[in-house]
């Protein structure tokens, strides 16, 4: 932490108390700092001051709302540097990744900035002359989230930029395992003239017990979500008793295909960027492989050699490419399913070893079926198994059978087949001949389980905005 210049982002960071939560880092294990353990009273009372920040902001013009967000991103782009150093030093990510998500972090702020400008209510032709009707958009009130580790500071940004356009109040609390960056990101809200009532950081050992309180809680009104399906089940039955609107962005299972008519280098590249982003460790990468018959030996050939190149170590490294997992549990699930694999017949082309610590080598599997858990199961790991497939009509039906729905990706140089393939797929996203389709103009969710709601875009707004219908009569 030494090498932060900007000291101000770590001002969070607390004394080594018996309740206060401690960071490492995962590339080393070493402890980076301290961040408080928020008891429950000390979340509900968050919670009740953003109820009372949330009346005055909302009274406020889109527009003095926007210039606040603005200066919000230019501090969070003028401090990438600082901002990405922290967060590669707790979740592990190179540090070209870590800068990319803090300019990936800040586009949403600059997006919402300007579209909270743009929340248009309707007049709606009357089908009575004595009437007139129209809609207008108002803010839902206070908005809580709960954030994963692994876009440590996008997965609050992408939730708390339109929340607070739209004139909520907004209180998140962060994976315990990477408070810093989130922190830090919000520091500089307050510094850009965000009242520190109005956007909230709370940390606690006790997820579980965050969960119940902001699902419970009358005053908030909006619950949104990234992380595992599982944990969004039980966030949504909470939400069942107060009626709460919820946003989800849950698990994936984006699978991979390459036809026989692609570019095969291109669906390398693709595929390794799909593939390895933060080692492998995002809702959108690709899971699991399909590669047809006829280009599936040139395919592997070329994607190992690819894949054998990749540098792990240390994010602040110079060159590396691969960082740690976040934890042990995670290193261990990636090791299950590889030796389930293998013992039910898949080989190792490339890596499959333990690198000490909490990384793993970037890892393809040939020979794999459908059937397998590595390919049932979302990986989260640097670990690419490929499977064969024959045709178009057996491929659509292994693409979708999961509960899963988020990304997919495919490569093909035939427009008929782009559009039936995206088509059938039955997922929010495709990426067709690109492995990578994030960005804040795009609307980013899952069908089936994979969640409710969008993010990112014009409808990212629209989940944080009720439509009041105003109905005048004796015209
Ligand atoms: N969609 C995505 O982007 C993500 C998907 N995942 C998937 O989930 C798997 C497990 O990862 P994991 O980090 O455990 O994901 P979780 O869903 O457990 O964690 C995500 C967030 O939810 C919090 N949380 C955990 N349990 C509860 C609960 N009962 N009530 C309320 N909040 C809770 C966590 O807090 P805390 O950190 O304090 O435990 C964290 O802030 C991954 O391997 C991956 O498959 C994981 C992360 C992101
Ligand atoms: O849920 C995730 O894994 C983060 C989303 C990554 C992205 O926006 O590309």
């Amino acid at each position: 932490m030494e090498q932060i210049k900007n000291r101000s982002l770590l001002s969070a960071m607390c004394e080594n108390t018996n309740s206060a939560i401690a960071v490492d880092n995962p590339a080393t294990g070493d402890i980076l700092g301290y961040v408080p353990n928020h008891s429950k009273q000390e979340i509900e009372s968050a919670v009740s001051k953003a109820a009372e920040a949330q009346k005055v902001w909302a009274k406020q013009t889109a527009k003095q709302r926007s210039e606040i967000l603005l200066r919000w991103f230019n501090l969070l782009m003028e401090n990438q540097e600082d901002l990405a150093r922290i967060m590669t030093l707790e979740q592990g990510k190179p540090l070209a990744e870590s800068r990319g998500e803090v300019a990936y972090g800040a586009s949403f702020i600059q997006w919402f900035a300007e579209e909270g400008k743009r929340t248009y209510g309707e007049t709606i032709p009357t089908p009575m002359a004595d009437r007139r009707i129209m809609t207008i958009r108002q803010p839902v009130g206070v908005a809580a989230a709960i954030t994963p580790w692994n876009f440590p500071i996008a997965m609050i940004t992408r939730k708390a930029a339109p929340a607070l356009a739209a004139g909520c109040s907004f209180v998140a609390k962060p994976a315990a395992q990477t408070p810093l960056s989130a922190y830090a990101a919000v520091e500089l809200a307050y510094q850009a003239g965000l009242p520190r009532d109005l956007l909230t950081i709370v940390t606690t050992t006790d997820a579980a017990m965050a969960g119940e309180l902001f699902c419970g809680s009358e005053q908030i009104q909006k619950i949104s979500f990234t992380g595992s399906t599982n944990v969004g089940r039980i966030l949504m039955k909470q939400s069942a008793e107060s009626v709460k609107r919820v946003s989800m962005e849950l698990g994936g299972n984006a699978p991979f295909i390459v036809f026989d008519d692609a570019d095969i280098d291109a669906a390398v590249k693709g595929a390794i960027a799909s593939k390895f982003r933060n080692a492998g460790q995002t809702c959108v990468c690709a899971n699991r492989f399909y590669v047809q018959n006829s280009v599936y030996d040139e395919f592997v050939d070329k994607f190992s050699k690819a894949v054998s190149e990749l540098k792990i170590g240390h994010g602040l490294e110079e060159g590396v490419s691969i960082g740690p997992l976040i934890d042990d549990n995670a290193k261990n699930k990636v090791q299950r399913l590889i030796a389930s694999a293998t013992e039910q017949g898949a080989k190792v082309a490339v890596g499959g070893k333990d690198h000490g610590g909490r990384f793993f080598e970037p890892t393809v599997l040939t020979d794999v079926t459908h059937d397998m858990a590595i390919v049932q199961e979302e990986i989260f790991g640097p670990i690419a198994p490929v499977i064969r497939f024959n045709d178009d009509e057996s491929l659509i039906q292994m693409a979708n059978d999961t509960i899963y729905g988020l990304a997919s990706y495919f490569y093909s140089k035939n427009i008929n087949r782009i559009f039936a393939i995206a088509e059938a797929l039955d997922y929010g996203m495709v990426g067709v001949n690109e492995g990578v389709i994030s960005t804040e103009v795009a609307p980013f969710g899952g069908v089936k389980q994979s969640g409710i709601g969008r993010e990112g875009a014009k409808q990212g707004i629209d989940e944080y905005l009720n439509t009041k219908y105003i109905c005048l009569g004796g015209m």
